[in-house]
């Protein structure tokens, strides 16, 4: 039976995660809020405003209406920003049938509560955890529509459920594994974010592939000491919502954490980087959340303090680099 996706958020990674959804046979019907972007996708057949590129089979519809997305839907899909999902999820709760699995593609943390969205989708909905899930991974939206092979994890309490899901997004091009540690896959989505913003800084301030190295590695025992005060299994954290997203957001161009980053090494003001940012840079508002986790779990995240001194705090990445460096020496396992 063919299965039926509502999913919110016609922006880069709704739209992607759209195509690939038809790609492996769903029905999908896409909500936006704006309806010349409605109109336009369902006239066009391509989302104008993110990745123009792409061509949605037939099986691809949009609507303003999020009552008639969720009509008949197996799953509904979140790909809006973080900080903005707790309100829609609260209007549109009714709309879900009892069965429909809730899953959400987003890879931040609340600020105020330091929830996670499978956390805040389970506090909104009421749903039980075995109707959330969680898909995370190196997927750069722009490269998936082109459909350059990925991999990716479909993250869920309840195995069979992750199974519906990774059947609903397994195509030629796109390779979901499933895991039950939805903490730990989350957990790398939103961390790696936070990591990446700092290698753009060291990036745009042109300093080389071994700090690159360094920020990566050390932000993946941050996100693995997190991780494990938190519940996570630290395989998960190694795994390719870990360090394979780590890996791609902080090589690549498309990534705008990096790019957020990468304007602030170069010496725009946060203003100024907040500015020429069109798109969800979820670092930006998470790593504060990340810090306020860190601080509950006593778990020390000095990168991520950096991030945050340099976002919201108005320090200078110099001075930033500088102290990071300038630390109490320490063996490599401590923390672990
Ligand atoms: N773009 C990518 O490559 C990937 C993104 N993600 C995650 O997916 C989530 C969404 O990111 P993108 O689609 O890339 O961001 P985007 O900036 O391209 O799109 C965000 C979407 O949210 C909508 N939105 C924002 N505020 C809203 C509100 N108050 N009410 C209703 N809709 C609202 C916007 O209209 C837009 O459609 C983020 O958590 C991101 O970390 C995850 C994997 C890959
Ligand atoms: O999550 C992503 C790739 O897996 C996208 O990263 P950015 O949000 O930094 O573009």
């Amino acid at each position: 039976m063919t299965c039926r996706v509502a999913v919110y958020g016609a922006g880069s990674w709704g739209t992607a995660f759209s195509l690939v959804l038809a790609d492996a046979g769903c029905e999908v019907t896409l909500w936006g809020r704006r309806a010349e972007l409605v109109d336009a996708i369902n006239s066009t057949g391509s989302n104008p405003d993110y990745l123009p590129q792409v061509k949605f089979p037939a099986q691809v519809r949009a609507t303003t209406n999020p009552a008639e997305a969720a009509r008949g839907a197996d799953i509904a899909v979140f790909a809006v920003s973080a900080q903005k999902v707790r309100p829609l999820l609260e209007q549109w709760r009714p709309l879900w049938e009892p069965r429909t699995v809730l899953l959400s593609l987003m890879k931040g943390a609340e600020l105020g509560t330091g929830l996670l969205m499978s956390e805040v989708i389970a506090e909104t909905t009421g749903a039980r955890p075995d109707r959330i899930a969680v898909v995370s991974g190196p997927n750069l939206s722009a490269e998936v529509v082109d459909r350059m092979p990925a991999a990716s994890v479909v993250a869920c309490a309840d195995e069979s459920t992750a199974a519906v899901v990774q059947t609903a997004c397994h195509t030629s091009y796109f390779r979901p594994y499933t895991n039950t540690d939805v903490v730990g896959c989350e957990l790398g989505g939103v961390v790696k974010n936070v990591i990446a913003l700092a290698v753009g800084v060291t990036d745009g301030m042109g300093l080389g592939d071994n700090t690159k190295a360094s920020l990566m590695t050390r932000g993946l025992a941050e996100a693995t000491r997190l991780g494990v005060a938190m519940g996570a299994d630290p395989m998960t954290l190694g795994g390719l919502a870990g360090m394979g997203d780590l890996v791609a957001t902080c090589s690549s161009k498309l990534s705008r954490n990096h790019s957020f980053g990468a304007r602030l090494g170069r010496g725009l003001t946060v203003e100024e980087a907040q500015a020429a940012t069109t798109q969800t840079a979820e670092g930006v508002a998470s790593c504060r959340a990340v810090q306020e986790l860190a601080e509950r779990h006593g778990v020390e995240m000095p990168i991520t303090h950096a991030v945050v001194d340099m976002v919201h705090n108005g320090r200078e990445p110099q001075d930033v680099v500088r102290e990071l460096m300038s630390r109490a020496a320490t063996s490599e396992s401590v923390g672990r």
